[in-house]
């Protein structure tokens, strides 16, 4: 069963914008929750564009035992004021998972994995201390790549896939060449002992097709296309119809 892991950016960017406490993040967690979601993903970023360092503090509290919690973030940006850094956090509230995801802060949005070769010596003693402090670590990275035994042999567990690309070809009605390498990729991981996640622009319209292409998917994230559909569906009812495409 492919784990659905709700990214909750979205609600912090509304929020924000009016400086106040709504729509609270908390809140559209407990509702995710209650509709069957088996995870929550927050990226807080050193900008602090969204997702604040309180609202991990906050989230880990109401989410501990109850469904798996990801944090995504560039483990070499920061601290920046009051963001402590991405290692930080997770020393302070321990997630179920930690992806790390390679984002400038003059990035709009995730738009690349590591390159393995390049980073895995750098990555080696942040991944050790994420699985000392009893973390999954998942790697971000894009469709095509190779060398995933580097990242094994350094302790990570998993790794996600970057679906931007595929989710770009989906609406322009040619996936079948991003939808291949993303499969082959995954089988790839698969064959160095890795598990598989992915996300990025995945939605209720081109997440059925990725699901059937790629065998044991552990986890996909979804936060943008999901939150936006919410404004028109309603967030349980959008959380239990991504759940019944991942049946
Ligand atoms: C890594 C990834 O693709 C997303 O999880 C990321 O969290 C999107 O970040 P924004 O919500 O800031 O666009
Ligand atoms: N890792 C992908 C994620 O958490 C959400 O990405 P998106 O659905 O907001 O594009």
């Amino acid at each position: 069963m492919t784990l659905l892991s709700v990214n909750l950016n979205k609600i912090a960017v509304l929020r924000n914008s009016r400086g106040g406490r709504e729509p609270d993040i908390c809140r559209a967690a407990q509702t995710c929750i209650e509709a069957g979601c088996g995870g929550i993903t927050v990226h807080p970023r050193p900008d602090q564009r969204h997702v604040r360092p309180d609202d991990v503090r906050a989230l880990a509290g109401i989410l501990r035992g109850r469904v798996e919690y990801n944090i995504e973030g560039n483990p070499f940006a920061g601290p920046r004021g009051d963001y402590p850094g991405l290692i930080a956090l997770a020393r302070e509230v321990r997630p179920t998972q930690v992806t790390l995801v390679p984002d400038d802060d003059g990035q709009i949005t995730s738009d690349h994995g590591f390159d393995l070769k390049r980073d895995v010596g750098r990555l080696r003693p942040l991944v050790r201390e994420l699985c000392e402090l009893g973390c999954r670590v998942s790697l971000f990275i894009d469709a095509g790549i190779h060398d995933f035994d580097l990242a094994a042999v350094i302790g990570v567990q998993r790794i996600e896939i970057y679906t931007g690309p595929y989710a770009e070809a989906f609406a322009d009605g040619r996936p079948a060449a991003a939808l291949a390498s993303c499969a082959d990729t995954a089988r790839r991981a698969h064959q160095a002992g890795l598990a598989v996640n992915a996300g990025h622009d995945l939605s209720q319209a081109n997440l059925g097709t990725f699901k059937a292409a790629i065998p044991g998917l552990a986890e996909v994230s979804i936060g943008h296309a999901l939150i936006g559909e919410a404004l028109y569906e309603g967030l349980g009812t959008t959380v239990r119809n991504y759940l019944q495409i991942l049946r």
